[in-house]
């Protein structure tokens, strides 16, 4: 297996990168984590308490739950990767089947940021954009698909989104093997890494 970590800020194109990189690959060959899906529940909280939540820091991902995912799909068994609701800040009781793939790319703003997942990757990738750029398109996106409206979009990037990027998200770029620049569409970047993955699954 094949493992490809994509990290990057938000808004920075990540999930459009993986639809481009996987769209012209056979389906049976590739799969995807995304570490949203791992955003640790929290059933106990009321809805106003989880609007708190830091969802930039890594103390809010469950990064073992990921890890041992990864670790089965690796040694050829399939996971239930839990589904995360951004509306609802909190993961949903539903799962998808994810089965192992010759190809399995994981992607999300922190992966790069924690050691024991990073060294599972056989190639380590990091979107960047602008972070003007970035705010916009979270700014758009939050608002058309999240469920929510400016006031919280930017509060969120003052108080903690900015910071935890500049804290972790951004040093870990030092650890990526290959760099995306991404403020606009990047389709010869996409056509380099579809052919590493052809050559590697042959
Ligand atoms: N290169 C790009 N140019 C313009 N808009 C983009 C680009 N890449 C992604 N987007 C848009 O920006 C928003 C955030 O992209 P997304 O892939 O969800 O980022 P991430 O997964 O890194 O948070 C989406 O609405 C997407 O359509
Ligand atoms: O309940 C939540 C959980 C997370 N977020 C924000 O999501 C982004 C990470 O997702 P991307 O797809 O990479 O943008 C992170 O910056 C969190 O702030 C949220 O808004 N609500």
């Amino acid at each position: 297996m094949l493992v490809i970590g994509i990290a990057g800020g938000t808004g920075s194109g990540k999930t459009t990168v993986v639809h481009q990189i996987i769209n012209e690959l056979p389906e049976a060959e590739v799969g995807v984590i995304s570490q949203d899906s791992y955003y640790k529940a929290t059933d106990n909280l009321t809805f106003e308490e989880r609007t708190l939540i830091n969802f930039d820091h890594p103390r809010s991902i469950d990064f073992s739950l990921l890890v041992q995912h990864l670790k089965e799909l690796k040694t050829g068994n399939s996971i239930n990767q839990p589904v995360y609701s951004f509306v609802k800040h909190n993961r949903t009781s539903d799962s998808i089947l994810t089965h192992p793939r010759k190809v399995m790319i994981v992607e999300g703003i922190l992966i790069l940021s924690h050691q024991e997942l990073r060294d599972m990757f056989d190639i380590k990738i990091f979107v960047h954009a602008d972070s003007d750029e970035r705010l916009i398109r979270r700014l758009k996106r939050d608002i058309s698909d999240r469920g929510r409206d400016m006031t919280e979009v930017l509060d969120r990037y003052q108080n903690t989104l900015k910071p935890m990027h500049d804290q972790f998200i951004e040093p870990s770029k030092a650890y990526a093997d290959i760099i995306i620049p991404n403020d606009t569409y990047n389709t010869v970047a996409i056509d380099i890494v579809r052919t590493v993955i052809n050559e590697k699954i042959g």
